[in-house]
């Protein structure tokens, strides 16, 4: 367990993009905006970048012969906002917390992360606490700006120049609208296990912000009938936004608790939520959970109480959903944690509890098997993905699918 308590804590080594081909992407682009930084960190090459799938774009890491003075300024920021950084971003105005009275524009700062919690919010001194260096950049909002408007400042306060990750900086901001979307790569590896088809009827019920519903919609060629839910109203719409930005039009977006999904009067899929049995071909059930997979975690606040709270949820979930497929159709279930929980233990709960639910191999198969000793036999262990550092004999995995944030798949089939 200690090598994944240290995997987390690390970010991976890749910057991945999905690229939506519903859309046009030129990679010499990417490129040029490469070409471009390189000079100014003084480098002669440029990270190595390739496509993995069609779909699914990898850009490595700055080469380690950088050169990098540290700067004579520090700014502190808070753990998010750290973390960010490290995964290639900007530092934004709220994740400040401190800086020296005396920085000018454009002026280089190194960024360190407050690791306790611990740096008052407009601090001027040198921090003492604990902190960590996460990369240097160059300020581009005074101090004034930050603190002293007595509203909550918004926009880039620090450009990153090179996080501490040597991962490059690189957003979606730097392509055409819905082009390319950051995305971890399990998240991709769930959307090609769905592999959404033209004319399939597919719930997403815990779609929002809809990064996996847009990757269905794509991978269809916006041709599956595809229905898009989640409870909270304000994150709907975020869906919607999301859809329109890639170009999707097959996705029907609603906001509803999908517990309560199913009901056996009602009229069809035609009005909206909730649907009678067997209506579906796919569901994706990318669930609420304790997202203890996410890297880098420098911090974690989550309690045993809060831990145990996600499996009743996902049970509830999953209950539904074995009512809404049809038979023959099949639940892919997802979630971006590491407990044994809601993930193995979800699995082998769901094969006991739900008779009609069998497992099958959650292909492609590019994340290693379950974990032994959690309620599954080694054939089933072998029908599911688990994204994580540690090697296991029963399944070997590419470097590029462990050094993921922790992710975990399982598909069923319906088969009564
Ligand atoms: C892991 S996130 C989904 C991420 C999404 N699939 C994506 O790839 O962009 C889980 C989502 O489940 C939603 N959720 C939690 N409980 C729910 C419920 N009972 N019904 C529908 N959505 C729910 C949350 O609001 C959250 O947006």
């Amino acid at each position: 367990m200690k090598e994944v308590y240290e995997w987390l804590t690390k970010p991976p080594k890749y910057t991945i993009f999905r690229v939506n081909k519903l859309k046009q992407f030129n990679c010499e682009e990417l490129k040029k905006i490469f070409i471009t930084q390189s000079k100014k960190l003084n480098i002669n090459e440029i990270p190595n970048i390739y496509f993995l799938k069609p779909d699914c774009l990898i850009i490595e890491q700055w080469s380690s012969d950088i050169q990098f003075e540290n700067a004579e300024k520090e700014i502190i920021v808070d753990v998010s906002c750290a973390a960010a950084v490290l995964r290639g971003a900007h530092v934004f105005a709220p994740g400040v917390m401190g800086l020296p009275a005396n920085l000018q524009l454009g002026e280089r700062v190194d960024i360190y992360a407050d690791m306790d919690g611990q740096c008052k919010r407009g601090l001027k001194v040198k921090y003492n606490g604990k902190k960590m260096y996460v990369g240097t950049g160059y300020l581009k909002m005074l101090r004034c700006d930050l603190f002293d408007k007595g509203v909550q400042p918004s926009g880039i306060a620090v450009e990153t120049l090179l996080p501490g990750s040597r991962l490059p900086v690189i957003n979606e901001t730097f392509f055409n609208k819905g082009e390319v979307l950051l995305q971890n790569l399990p998240s991709i590896v769930c959307g090609w296990v769905v592999n959404a088809q033209p004319k399939e009827y597919i719930l997403d019920m815990c779609a929002a912000p809809g990064n996996k519903t847009t990757h269905l919609a794509e991978m269809s060629d916006n041709q599956a009938i595809i229905i898009a839910i989640d409870k909270t109203a304000q994150k709907v719409d975020r869906i919607r936004e999301n859809c329109e930005k890639h170009d999707v039009t097959c996705v029907h977006v609603y906001a509803f608790d999908s517990t309560k999904c199913y009901y056996e009067n009602s009229e069809g899929i035609q009005n909206g939520p909730p649907y009678p049995s067997n209506c579906f071909d796919k569901i994706l059930l990318d669930a609420p959970c304790s997202g203890l997979g996410q890297r880098p975690q420098l911090v974690n606040k989550m309690t045993p109480k809060m831990l145990q709270s996600y499996k009743f949820v996902q049970r509830k979930l999953i209950i539904t959903a074995a009512e809404l497929l049809k038979v023959g159709g099949v639940l892919i279930y997802s979630t971006c944690t590491v407990t044994e929980d809601e993930n193995e233990g979800m699995v082998a709960w769901t094969l006991d509890k739900i008779p009609c639910l069998n497992l099958i191999p959650a292909e492609p198969l590019l994340g290693g098997p379950g974990l032994p000793n959690c309620g599954l036999d080694d054939s089933q262990r072998l029908m599911v993905q688990r994204f994580s550092p540690i090697d296991d004999p029963l399944r070997p995995v590419k470097h590029i699918y462990k050094d993921t944030i922790g992710f975990f798949i399982a598909k069923f089939i319906k088969v009564k």
